[in-house]
């Protein structure tokens, strides 16, 4: 998805949310200007992973997760939503790509970048301080700097908005064939207020995407009915 596609949607999701735009822009600044400075060799950009022809496992971190390891071992290619990356990996499977906001206790992307795995590092107005921490101690190589808002110099844009609808945008954006879902609880009572708003975003925008791609995300059977598609350009 390139950004004139998502910023409808992206402006739906501040109106509800209550979030700012020029707060995301300013992380979005910073995360630029930290990979910048890292003094590597460059981050990763999208063309550098390639999903063509594969089945990629689109791996959120809800209590589902740990019965449904099957669907993660089965797939071609694994990305892993935060803290899902750390469930995958202690499962003894492997990551392929972990996308965050950097809001994970573990250490989980510091441990990726060192031994190659992109991690889609994740710039939004709530997590500048995690940012400033935590970016210094990655291997600049094998970040993908994202931004919700718009893109600029080497942050990206493929749309999306919490970590685990957006690695299924990049999933897509990386030309997987098939997108299916392990550790995706919509209806999770255990999360407070603030995350089952998020969740019900993901929901919409996983809705959004099937859309798009022509395809039926199983995660979604028995919930279309439900969803508020009212925001979406389908
Ligand atoms: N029941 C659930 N609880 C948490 N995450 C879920 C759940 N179901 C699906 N997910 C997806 O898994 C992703 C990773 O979950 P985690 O709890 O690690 O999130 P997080 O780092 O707080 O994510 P975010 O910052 O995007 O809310 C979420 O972004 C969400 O898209
Ligand atoms: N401004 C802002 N953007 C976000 C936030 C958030 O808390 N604030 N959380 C996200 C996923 O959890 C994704 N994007």
């Amino acid at each position: 998805m390139e950004f004139d596609e998502w910023e409808p949607v992206y402006e739906a999701v501040l109106a509800d949310m209550g979030f700012d735009r020029a707060g995301d822009e300013r992380a979005r600044d910073l995360l630029a200007d930290l990979v910048v400075d890292s003094g590597g060799s460059g981050s990763l950009a999208p063309a550098d992973l390639d999903f063509a022809g594969e089945t990629v496992a689109v791996v959120g971190a809800g209590p589902s997760l740990g019965d449904e390891l099957g669907v993660v071992r089965a797939a071609d290619s694994v990305v892993a939503a935060s803290d899902a990356a750390a469930a995958v990996r202690e499962a003894g499977l492997v990551v392929d790509c972990m996308v965050t906001d950097l809001d994970e206790e573990s250490d989980v992307a510091r441990e990726l970048t060192a031994a190659g795995t992109p991690v889609a590092v994740h710039a939004h107005g709530d997590n500048r301080p995690a940012l400033r921490e935590r970016v210094p101690e990655l291997v600049v190589e094998s970040v993908l700097p994202t931004t919700q808002a718009a893109p600029a110099g080497p942050v990206v844009d493929t749309g999306g908005f919490t970590d685990g609808d957006r690695a299924a945008f990049l999933a897509d954006h990386c030309g997987a064939e098939t997108l299916v879902f392990a550790g995706w609880d919509f209806d999770d009572p255990d999360v407070d207020p603030l995350k089952a708003r998020k969740l019900g975003w993901a929901e919409r925008l996983l809705r959004w995407l099937e859309l798009r791609r022509g395809e039926r995300f199983g995660v979604l059977d028995g919930r279309r009915g439900d969803i508020d598609e009212s925001a979406l350009p389908v």
